[in-house]
């Protein structure tokens, strides 16, 4: 049976595998971004032209590593940020300096319809607020065209710990839930939001003695 986590927990065994295995940050991001190009390129979108929404923390910087590999494949893709990047995680500045030497540069506001896939990398595990309201509605037309969304972790918009919509939420078609699932994703409009869910193993580490609550 699938194993469902909770924020804290997922939180704990992130720590875990980077403290005490010295497991660099980089690495679990480069394995989150390589997990999710293998779901898109196991499935049937259409790949003409991809587009990452990217956010300010670690969620976006799993989006930044994920677009440059998928820019490297030779596929045509759009960096968006969302929110101001003066804010975001030193993660988030490495990842784009590194998309930047590989010729992947942040676009300007894109035109959603332009794109035949659409990754959310906006919140994952990290969001414990109602969205801003400017996002609230770019979700919300966003859920009214007709492209694949693939989600990466979680859904934006969707309380991970509870399933709750904050504000609003984009629908995906795919979520790639990286390590174990949220248990947010199975309660509330947390199953309809998330689409199909596949769940990679990008190396986070679990103690035998770790005892899950669900
Ligand atoms: N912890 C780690 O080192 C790793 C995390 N990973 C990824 O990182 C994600 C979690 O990253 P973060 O903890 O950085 O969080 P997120 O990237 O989900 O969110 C970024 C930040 O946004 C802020 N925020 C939350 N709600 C908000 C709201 N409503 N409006 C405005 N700002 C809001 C919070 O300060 C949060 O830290 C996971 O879902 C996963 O995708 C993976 O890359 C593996 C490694
Ligand atoms: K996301």
């Amino acid at each position: 049976m699938t194993q469902f986590v909770t924020t804290t927990e997922m939180l704990t065994l992130e720590d875990y595998t980077m403290n005490d295995f010295d497991i660099p940050q980089e690495v679990l991001i480069e394995r989150a971004a390589i997990a999710v190009q293998e779901v898109i390129g196991a499935g049937s979108f259409n790949l003409s032209h991809i587009l990452v929404l990217v956010g300010l923390g670690n969620n976006g910087a799993d989006g930044i590593a994920l677009g440059r590999l998928l820019h490297q494949q030779g596929l045509s893709v759009s960096l968006q940020f969302v929110g101001n990047l003066n804010r975001a995680k030193a993660s988030v500045h490495k990842q784009l300096e590194i998309a930047k030497h590989c010729g992947l540069h942040p676009s300007e506001k894109s035109d959603f319809k332009e794109a035949t896939l659409i990754v959310d990398a906006i919140f994952g595990t990290g969001l414990n607020n109602p969205l801003p309201e400017g996002l609230q509605k770019m979700m919300k037309a966003a859920n009214h065209i007709d492209n694949d969304v693939i989600a990466i972790d979680t859904p934006t918009g969707i309380n991970p710990n509870t399933g709750e919509v904050m504000g609003a939420a984009l629908k995906a078609h795919t979520t790639v839930a990286l390590g174990y699932p949220k248990v947010g994703l199975r309660k509330n409009q947390g199953r309809k939001y998330c689409g199909d869910l596949v769940v990679k193993d990008i190396g986070v580490l679990t103690p035998d003695t770790f005892a899950f609550s669900l």
